[in-house]
């Protein structure tokens, strides 16, 4: 008989550097291996990274106060007139990204604050006027989320699963790949009914997710299915990026979110808002990784077509991680892919402005150029696919 459908809570050691117990390491492996999905442990004496739940309450209000601004300020602030990507966006900023295997579109209509790291294109969080300290205490937050993100990235090295990639090590993995992270923090908001996020993979490497009610479902084995809501755990998932540099040992899945507050929150209830914190982590910039393996097929295009060939006659990927998270923005953000047209339609600029921030294969390849050219940055992009976060 098949195993049942299961998104296990896994508990990782209480001290960065212990060893994670065996019966862990199982459930991790095969929720990776299964549909990359599963709850991480954050109580109190689990995880050297835990999270306090005073931090997490203040992270929430922190949120609600970054929504409550008035539109106006907050359109001040939008994704669509910054240079880094930063600040707040609506699905009108967004491209069309549905994923369902059946075809069913459900209207995204969430809102959100993006927040980065500082060596993510440039430095500089945006947020409206008199919020600094909602900005800072999410920023705080991404420090400490970040922190519990490199632990599960080293439990999947400790569970074998980039061993096809020569990742065994859980130490040396840390310090070569994610010593200095790229990464970035959604606050989300749903409206009280049908507030929705299309079907969709992440792209990157890890998603560490705080929602603050149920709503996210999984599709696997052909049927969506509800991810449990365990107040205090993370959601953990995992993006193509990883899928195609484990060589498909850790799955890449699509997820949506379908929320009715009256319905999902157990009814009855007064209609309110979900908010939501996901945190996306991906490795140093600079590095890249040979993605696809054996076939290359499902694994390769998870990462869009995105890459240069191996040139060693595998049909593996070269894909340069930073400028592979550009060409996602690109595709997913509209400000993004108007900069992007623009500058592959004035090449001359685009030529004099490449070579800053951008290294290995992708950018050998002629493809990818960024360009910082009259304020605006764009990547320039053959062959991205639509995808979201
Ligand atoms: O809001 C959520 O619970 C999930 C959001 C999500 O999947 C994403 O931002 O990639
Ligand atoms: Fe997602």
């Amino acid at each position: 008989m098949a195993p049942s459908f299961c998104i296990p809570l896994i508990t990782l050691p209480s001290r960065a550097g212990d060893a994670i117990a065996p019966d862990q390491l199982d459930l991790l492996r095969q929720a990776c291996l299964d549909h990359g999905f599963f709850l991480l442990n954050n109580e109190d004496g689990h995880g050297g990274f835990h999270i306090a739940p005073e931090k997490i309450d203040r992270v929430w209000a922190a949120a609600a106060d970054l929504f409550d601004a008035p539109m106006e300020a907050k359109r001040a602030v939008s994704v669509a007139s910054s240079t880094n990507n930063r600040g707040y966006f609506s699905s009108a900023d967004h491209a069309e990204y549905n994923k369902d295997p059946s075809g069913l579109v459900i209207k995204d209509n969430k809102e959100g604050f993006f927040f980065g790291s500082d060596n993510l294109i440039a430095p500089g969080n945006r947020v409206p006027p008199g919020k600094a300290a909602a900005g800072a205490e999410v920023e705080s937050y991404m420090e400490a989320g970040r922190a519990a993100c490199v632990a599960v990235m080293r439990a999947i090295v400790a569970a074998g699963l980039l061993a096809e990639a020569g990742e065994t090590c859980p130490d040396a993995f840390v310090a070569r790949y994610l010593s200095d992270p790229v990464y970035m923090a959604k606050c989300l908001k749903y409206p009280p009914s049908n507030g929705n996020t299309d079907a969709h993979t992440d792209y990157g490497c890890i998603t560490l997710l705080l929602p603050g009610d149920r709503g996210l479902e999984v599709h696997v084995g052909g049927a969506w299915h509800p991810v449990p809501f365990a107040p205090g755990a993370y959601v953990i998932n995992f993006g193509d990026l990883l899928a195609a540099w484990s060589r498909g040992a850790v799955r890449s899945t699509i997820h949506r979110v379908l929320y009715n507050s009256t319905a999902t929150a157990g009814g009855g209830g007064a209609p309110k808002p979900r908010y939501s914190l996901p945190l996306f982590l991906h490795p140093n910039r600079g590095t890249v990784v040979r993605a696809g393996g054996g076939g290359g097929g499902a694994a390769a295009g998870a990462v869009g077509g995105f890459g240069a060939p191996a040139g060693d006659g595998s049909s593996d990927l070269l894909v340069d991680t930073y400028s592979y998270v550009l060409s996602r923005f690109d595709a997913t953000y509209k400000h993004r892919a108007a900069a992007a047209a623009a500058a592959a339609a004035a090449p001359a600029a685009v030529a004099a402005a490449a070579g800053g921030g951008v290294e290995g294969a992708a950018g050998a390849r002629g493809t990818e150029a960024e360009a910082e050219a009259g304020g605006a940055t764009a990547t320039a992009i053959v062959g991205a696919a639509v995808d979201s976060a």
